[in-house]
């Protein structure tokens, strides 16, 4: 098979699709299917922090610079670059000074940060960090193991994070982790995680991003779980995050967009883990989201040929294959990712 009949027979449905199939009872049926499918979808990076902040070696600061800037030019417009923690508890960002002072030339991209106390907020601003997140969990252990605080008193914290953020016009993203199970508590209730997403909504994060932290979720937990948190938080303002564990991210972000979200956050090359989140795997594959989302029809502005090298440059780097899919069958066919 050429790599041209690859690219015409599976990756451009709309057109093959309907003539293949005797037209408009199937197109009819997809639009239905999909009807509530956004037609722009913004993808959140999260490759350099959430992906790199597992890795047990250290990564050299230029590697992750210079991923940085691959991510930025393939058309991502936002890639989370780093994070202002403590270096005892993740000593793989210890470098995130170094890293902000390195991207500071880097433009069209949005390059936040993750602060989890105001120690950490005055380190990113003063290095420049022009965006934020916090991070909160549903789960009161693992909001204990992750950031050594209930969760009450970690709302706290961010409710003075994201009063210093208004003063200085910095936007604010929260996270909630363990939406669907932790890792210790085992299945986490929808209500609670619309409780500390209207939380943190409340205090002026403008984007809240729902986070299955051990990739245990499926559309069959998520959907009650985003109908919870829907109830309280404007679609417009939530974004999902799956790690693929159970490799169900691709079917839940399929039906999150079903559901209207239209941010996503993935992480190029399938990077990723919690290190205080024990067998979790890596983030859902940016390559494969675009792959999909291409195959939707659905417009993300990413050149999934630029993605794929800058997902080649970092597997290179850590020496291992990179964790998409998508990424290892286009390159063993060669297809031009540009046509996809
Ligand atoms: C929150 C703390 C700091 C509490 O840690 P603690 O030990 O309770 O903090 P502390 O206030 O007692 O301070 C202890 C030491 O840390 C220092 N310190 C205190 N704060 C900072 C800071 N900001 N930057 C640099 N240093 C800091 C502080 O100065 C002190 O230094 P010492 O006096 O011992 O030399 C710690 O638990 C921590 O840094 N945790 C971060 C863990 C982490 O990054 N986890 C992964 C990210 S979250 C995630 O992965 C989930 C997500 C977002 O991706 C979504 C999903 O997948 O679901």
């Amino acid at each position: 098979m050429t790599s041209d009949s690859v690219c015409n027979s599976w990756n451009l449905p709309n057109r093959q699709y309907s003539s293949q199939c005797n037209g408009k009872e199937v197109l009819h049926l997809k639009n239905k299917v999909l009807s509530g499918v956004p037609s722009f979808v913004k993808i959140v990076e999260v490759g350099p922090r959430d992906g790199l902040q597992n890795e047990k070696n250290v990564v050299p600061t230029p590697v992750k610079v210079e991923l940085i800037r691959r991510l930025v030019s393939s058309g991502l417009p936002v890639v989370e670059a780093t994070s202002f923690v403590s270096p005892k508890w993740v000593p793989q960002l210890a470098d995130a000074k170094d890293v902000m002072e390195a991207i500071k030339d880097v433009k069209g991209a949005r390059l936040p940060v993750l602060t989890p106390n105001m120690k950490g907020f005055e380190a990113a601003v003063a290095a420049g960090a022009k965006e934020v997140a916090v991070f909160a969990s549903a789960s009161e252990a693992f909001s204990k193991s992750n950031i050594n605080c209930s969760i009450e008193e970690s709302l706290s914290r961010y409710r003075d994070v994201a009063h210093a953020a208004k003063k200085l016009s910095v936007p604010i993203r929260g996270y909630v982790s363990c939406v669907v199970g932790c890792p210790v508590e085992g299945p986490v209730p929808p209500s609670k995680v619309a409780y500390v997403a209207k939380e943190l909504y409340d205090m002026g994060c403008s984007e809240i991003s729902l986070g299955d932290t051990i990739g245990v979720g499926t559309p069959g937990t998520v959907i009650p779980m985003l109908e919870a948190v829907m109830a309280v938080v404007p679609v417009e303002n939530l974004a999902v995050h799956f790690h693929d564990t159970y490799g169900q991210s691709l079917s839940n972000i399929l039906a999150s967009l079903q559901m209207g979200i239209s941010t996503l956050d993935s992480s190029v090359a399938g990077l990723g883990g919690c290190p205080y989140a024990k067998g979790a795997s890596g983030n859902v594959a940016t390559e494969d989201v675009v792959y999909m989302l291409n195959g939707l029809g659905v417009k993300t502005n990413v050149d999934l040929g630029k993605l794929m090298a800058a997902g080649e440059f970092i597997s290179k780097q850590l020496g291992r294959p990179s964790g998409s899919k998508a990424a290892i069958a286009l390159s063993k066919i060669r297809v031009d990712a540009s046509k996809i």
